[in-house]
């Protein structure tokens, strides 16, 4: 299984915390400015609602007042049609507020009428809002209602009353509100950009007579909580799900002299396309920044995971002769887990040197006598040669050895040789190589020393040999035979043959002696 190594472990983890928290950042941001957002919508669309009612309030005032002072000089008028349908005209003209004046007499009989593509005088009006008109003889705002001629209209009447109180009939401005009006003129000017909108409800049947839709205007709305709010006399504001299931933040006020009520209103989605532009375009400007982090991360990781690295290539290496503890210990660890790595690697490594250390040492050297032993005698004459050293072989023999073992015992054999060993070292230079290649043979080597010279050194040994008092042996004699291995001469085998000649010969001429093999 393919493992995943630290540097990219550390950067996975980096990237996560980063996105973790970038995310998290980008969430409460969002959350608290859509909430910002929405609050202050709900606000402008409350004051824009208000301001708007006001606005229409103050032309529906102005406009009646207009109606009301034609209305005064209208009574005398009445019977006279040519002048009453300049007036209508005067009226529709300079107001410029209605779509058509009419002028009725008290019966309900239209005396003039404008624009004169209407028709209508002398026709007797039935429609509600002209009933209510006759009726109420007062000042008066319709609901919407079906004209004479079939169109949906809001009408403003003021009563025709002469000089004896008596009434003479009314005059009317119909509004169109399907056809391009006053009404629109007001509302909907500037507010359409960006999803707002707004319309107009009146009070009595909940219908529609202002919408930036046409088709609309007319519609009876019901169960809307704004709609309701703002008839009721309310001025406010309020998040709610329209008639056709879009999520609205409405403001609303009332026109107190009609009873109608303004709503304006923005889809909240529209409201948050905003939010939503400036959190993509704020994560767009981000990801370089959290690209260069990753990059800084992972440059980072590098010089983190480097000392670990070279930690384990060293311990790979490991070989036990002191190269991998210096090479160790000059690695760098400026970290807490690596300096503690670093220091268990080195003591471990110091416990293996000095194991393999004794181990070497054991492999090369008799246990008995502690000389070096046949491997360590052919490691160190090997080491010689090569450099071409040139030395002088003492082959040294235990006489009648075997009458010692047959005697004494094994042991005391044992410690014969023992002490044999001791006096060898005892007798040698130290550049001298002691050994015990086997059984109650040792071995001299004398680098730098002459058959001669070594001849000299070989009986200063045997004469303190022979001299020594062993312990339960008592006196032990030895015979020893000498040979040279001149400088530059690398034929160990036959220079070892003839020390044992001598030696051999040694033995033979009676033992306790030291014979020099002829040279060469
Ligand atoms: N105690 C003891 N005896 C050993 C050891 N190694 C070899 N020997 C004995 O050394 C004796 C060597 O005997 P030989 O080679 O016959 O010769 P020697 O008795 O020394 O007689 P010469 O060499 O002819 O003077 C043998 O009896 C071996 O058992 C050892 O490590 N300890």
């Amino acid at each position: 299984m393919p493992r995943l190594d630290l540097r990219k472990l550390i950067l996975g983890l980096a990237l996560l915390s980063l996105v973790l928290g970038l995310g998290s950042a980008l969430y409460s941001a969002h959350r608290v400015q859509e909430d910002l957002l929405i609050r202050n919508t709900l606000e402008a669309n409350r004051t824009y609602a208000a301001k708007l009612a006001d606005t229409a309030d103050t032309f529906i005032a102005t406009i009646e007042r207009r109606l009301a002072y034609a209305s005064r000089s209208l009574a005398e008028l009445m019977g006279e049609p040519a002048a009453l349908q300049a007036q209508a005209r005067r009226l529709q003209q300079d107001t410029n507020s209605f779509n058509a004046v009419v002028i009725v007499d008290a019966r309900g009989v239209v005396q003039a009428s404008y624009p004169d593509s209407l028709a209508l005088n002398g026709e007797q009006l039935r429609s509600e809002g002209d009933g209510q008109s006759l009726q109420r003889r007062e000042p008066f705002v319709s609901a919407p209602y079906r004209s004479a001629r079939g169109r949906l209209v809001v009408s403003l009447s003021q009563p025709i009353v002469d000089g004896q109180g008596r009434y003479r009939g009314y005059v009317a401005g119909a509004i169109y509100l399907q056809e391009p009006n006053i009404l629109q003129n007001i509302l909907g000017l500037h507010y359409y950009q960006d999803g707002s909108y707004l319309y107009v409800v009146e009070g009595q049947h909940r219908l529609i007579i202002y919408h930036p839709e046409l088709e609309r205007i007319g519609e009876m709305v019901l169960g809307n909580p704004a709609i309701e709010a703002v008839i009721a006399g309310q001025t406010g504001s309020m998040r709610m799900v329209n008639s056709k299931g879009v999520d609205m933040l409405a403001g609303y006020a009332p026109l107190r002299r009609t009873g109608w009520g303004v709503v304006a209103q923005r889809p909240v989605h529209a409201t948050l396309t905003e939010l939503d532009l400036l959190l993509r375009s704020t994560v767009l400007r981000t990801l370089p920044l959290l690209l260069a982090s990753m990059l800084i991360v992972w440059a980072l990781t590098r010089v983190i995971c480097r000392p670990l690295w070279q930690l384990a290539r060293q311990a790979r290496h490991m070989d036990g002769m002191g190269t991998a503890y210096a090479a160790i210990e000059k690695l760098p660890a400026w970290y807490f887990e690596a300096f503690e790595l670093k220091r268990s690697l080195l003591a471990g490594l110091s416990v293996l040197d000095n194991k393999i250390d004794r181990l070497n040492r054991d492999a090369l050297t008799d246990p008995l006598t502690g000389l070096h032993n046949r491997r360590g005698m052919d490691a160190a004459l090997d080491t010689w040669l090569e450099d071409g050293r040139g030395f002088a072989i003492v082959a040294l023999d235990i006489d009648h050895f075997k009458h010692v073992n047959d005697v004494f015992g094994h042991d005391v054999g044992d410690s014969v040789l023992r002490e044999m060993g001791a006096l060898m070292r005892e007798h040698a230079r130290p550049t001298d190589l002691l050994c015990r290649p086997g059984g109650e043979e040792f071995s001299i080597f004398m680098p730098g020393t002459s058959a001669a010279g070594a001849r000299e050194a070989a009986e200063r040994l045997r004469r303190a040999i022979a001299d020594h008092a062993f312990a339960v042996a008592g006196t032990v004699t030895v015979s020893l035979g000498v040979a040279e291995l001149e400088a530059g001469d690398h034929d160990l085998e036959r220079a070892l043959k003839r020390a044992d000649r001598a030696l051999y010969q040694a033995k033979k001429d009676g033992r306790n002696r030291t014979m020099v093999a002829e040279p060469g």
